[in-house]
């Protein structure tokens, strides 16, 4: 985690030295002081922590404003104010907002079509945007399904992203990826700086090239997923929900990211784009949380814990237990807690869907809805996800879509006034 500018010692002395200097006007701070084992919560705009007495409690600013949320600051076990994960991730959507509105209003990609290309490249892109069609239906039915609403070239788009990040979750979960090492993970990296300066390697990577000098996709999000995927090669444990939470960006939310810019914001929304791509990163957090309560045995069989360390030792639990893998009520109270953080992400999301293009709505809600209910269906099977595998039933998958499908009809001017959570 990186250190903020300012250090703190644990002397009587805190509140005065807590002045937090480098967090912005009008954003939540939350505080969590590992070495007193105290977490505070509180937001930020002159507000002070202080310490008496043992306790650390809170001085709130008289100037607090309304415009609120998500600064998180964490002290590490010396005492250190450091940069939470939600902090530098919410860094990363502020700016991937502001580069998308900035290169739409110079209409510097979508207005410019149609490009002259020449026929030979023009079949060759049909093709590879076709293969990737076929991928797509291959692993994610579904999904593939939803995106056959969509415009032909954002669903192609839509494909070629998918693609791309089948391709690099593959490298490190599919059949080679015994031999993959922070090298060949490198070199998948230039593979991919060189299809953003069009030079594509292979017919995949030519249909995500055509796709970013389309859509205003940026380089950021891909870049941070690879680095996921750097993590999955050396770490395979998280110390709290701040670590998991980062690599969750890296490896989910970064396809929220990617995915907006070809989706499109409705025009009729009245959403700041920050706070859809916002959501749009609470669904791949949701969905990747959701994952990881899924997959705790498949994980465990390759020695991974993804569930954070600290929240185990709460719970009463210990890796030991995890491999165990036996159903008590400790594990059970765990997993709720888990999948009522995972819900929330979920919840996040939702307020912002409707916000969305019209044709893009349907895809994201059904997904939406098909993963969050790999959580009920984990409740159902009583937290056992050491013997079960918690799936969703053909039927029950049917039944979604034409639910996904009603909600993608309401449009942002006809419901109520979101509250969107701009964090
Ligand atoms: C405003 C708003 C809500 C907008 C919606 C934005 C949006 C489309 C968000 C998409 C969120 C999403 C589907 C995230 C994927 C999360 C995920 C499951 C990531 C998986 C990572 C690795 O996990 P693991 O190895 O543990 O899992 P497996 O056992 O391997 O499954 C991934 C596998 C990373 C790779 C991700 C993909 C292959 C999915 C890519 C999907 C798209 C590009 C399309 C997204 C579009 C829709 C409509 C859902
Ligand atoms: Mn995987």
């Amino acid at each position: 985690m990186a250190v903020a500018s300012l250090h703190c010692t644990f002397s009587p002395k805190i509140s005065t030295s807590l002045k937090l200097p480098e967090v912005t006007q009008g954003v939540q701070l939350s505080c969590s002081w590992r070495s007193v084992n105290k977490v505070l919560r509180s937001r930020y705009d002159g507000d002070r922590l202080q310490r008496k007495k043992g306790k650390w409690s809170l001085i709130p600013s008289k100037s607090r404003g309304n415009s609120t949320v998500l600064c998180s600051l964490a002290a590490s076990p010396a005492g250190e104010v450091v940069i939470s994960s939600e902090k530098k991730v919410y860094d990363i959507v502020l700016k991937q907002a502001a580069l998308v509105k900035k290169q739409l209003s110079s209409n510097v990609l979508l207005d410019v079509k149609p490009k002259l290309v020449a026929p030979r490249t023009q079949n060759l892109l049909k093709e590879a945007y076709d293969r990737c069609g076929e991928v797509c239906a291959e692993y994610a039915k579904t999904f593939y399904l939803g995106t056959l609403l969509m415009t032909p070239e954002r669903r192609r788009a839509i494909w070629a992203i998918y693609v791309w990040c089948r391709r690099t979750d593959e490298l490190v979960d599919g059949p080679n990826a015994f031999h993959i090492t922070p090298s060949a993970l490198d070199r998948w990296e230039s593979r991919l700086e060189n299809l953003f300066a069009a030079r594509p390697y292979d017919l995949f990577d030519a249909a995500l090239s055509d796709t970013i000098s389309k859509f205003p996709v940026d380089i950021q999000p891909l870049k941070d997923m690879i680095e996921g995927m750097r993590m999955d090669l050396k770490k395979s444990r998280y110390r709290n929900f701040d670590e998991l939470y980062l690599y969750c960006y890296y490896v989910a939310g970064t396809v929220g990211l990617m995915s907006v810019p070809v989706m499109g914001i409705s025009p009729e929304s009245k959403a700041t784009t920050e706070s859809v791509y916002n959501a749009a990163l609470a669904l791949g957090i949701a969905n990747q949380l959701t994952n990881i309560l899924r997959d705790v045995r498949d994980d465990a069989r390759r020695g991974r814990i993804y569930l954070p360390q600290d929240e185990l030792a709460q719970a009463g639990l210990s890796d030991q237990d995890v491999f165990n893998g036996k159903v008590t009520d400790k594990w059970r109270n765990f997993m709720k807690s888990q999948i009522k953080r995972a819900r929330m992400f979920f919840s996040k999301a939702e307020n912002a869907v409707t916000e969305l293009n019209q044709a893009s709505r349907w895809p994201v809600w059904a997904s939406l809805l098909l993963y969050r209910q790999i959580l009920d269906e984990i409740e159902a099977n009583d937290y056992d996800n050491f013997t079960k595998r918690a799936y969703v039933s053909k039927a029950k998958k049917l039944m979604a879509l034409p639910i996904a499908f009603g909600r993608s009809l309401v449009s942002p001017s006809s419901r109520k006034q979101p509250s969107l959570g701009k964090a």
